[in-house]
């Protein structure tokens, strides 16, 4: 039998209004999210490609419920998310967690590490004081940090460093789903191999199954068993990666796919 998939999207539509013109009096509307639908089975990696501007970023807040949508339905673990409210709501936030591309916006500067990678657990209420700082500096271990970290600040940190640190904020929650956007894009490249590893390891360590947006396609290759490819708010074509590597079905893809690597989906191997 099948498992029935950990996320299901279906004909997610989002529209942006837009104001222009003298005191804002032209509204222009803009459809980021247009009939967005997809499958996650549980334990996998999804990819998602496409250009600036295509939607992939208003997809993944509209998963994490931190943006109202105008059509479609969220389905995580058989449950319709975007009914949900209240305490309901609060359980099921913990269950799914968040990356961040920026690891020098997202991380608060007045806050210390060892109270940003807890927070998630003061807010949902788990643990005593003394069991928190324990999973806390279990997590920053797993990410490679000691917790020696604990009363540092994030300014005190790398790049790479910010975004283990980021990631242990997202997973000491134990969650089932982590969204990753763009984790590594504003990252050195010498450092970005380190901070995929260090993703697909935990990931299969900790089960995950990882929605996780790239406008780079090796790197989707890399993480992701399946993928879409996503433009003006509509998705083009999705698949296993292997096949649309192989053989992509869109003048898109194959454009997207010949920038980074001149002999895919040619029908040479
Ligand atoms: N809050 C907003 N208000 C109005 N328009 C928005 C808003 N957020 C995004 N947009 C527009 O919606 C479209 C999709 O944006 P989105 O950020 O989801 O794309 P993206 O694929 O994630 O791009 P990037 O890779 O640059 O982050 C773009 O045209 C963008 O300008």
């Amino acid at each position: 039998m099948v498992d029935k998939p950990l996320l299901s999207l279906r004909d997610l539509r989002k529209v942006y209004h837009l104001s222009s013109g003298f005191l804002g009096m032209r509204r222009q509307e803009l459809l980021a999210l247009d009939d967005v639908s997809l499958d996650i089975p549980r334990g996998t990696a999804f990819g998602l490609v496409g250009e600036s501007g295509s939607g992939k970023s208003t997809l993944a807040r509209a998963v994490m419920r931190l943006l109202p949508l105008d059509g479609g339905s969220i389905e995580f673990d058989g449950v319709d998310l975007l009914r949900l409210k209240g305490a309901e709501l609060r359980r099921f936030r913990s269950r799914i967690q968040m990356v961040f591309q920026d690891p020098y916006a997202s991380l608060n500067p007045r806050m210390r590490i060892g109270d940003i990678v807890g927070e998630g657990l003061l807010v949902h209420g788990i643990g005593t004081r003394a069991s928190r700082r324990t999973m806390v500096c279990e997590m920053l271990e797993r990410v490679g940090l000691g917790a020696d970290v604990l009363n540092r600040y994030p300014h005190q940190f790398s790049g790479g460093q910010r975004q283990r640190i980021g990631i242990a904020r997202a997973l000491v929650l134990k969650p089932e789903l982590l969204v990753c956007d763009e984790p590594v894009s504003a990252l050195d490249v010498s450092i970005q191999a380190q901070i995929l590893t260090l993703l697909q390891n935990l990931s299969r360590e900790m089960h995950l199954t990882m929605l996780f947006i790239s406008h780079d396609l090796r790197v989707i290759r890399h993480m992701c068993q399946s993928m879409a490819v996503m433009q003006t708010g509509r998705i083009l074509e999705q698949g296993p990666v292997d096949r649309i590597y192989a053989a992509p079905q869109s003048d898109y893809t194959r454009a997207l796919l010949a920038a980074v690597l001149p002999h895919a989906g040619s029908g040479a191997s």
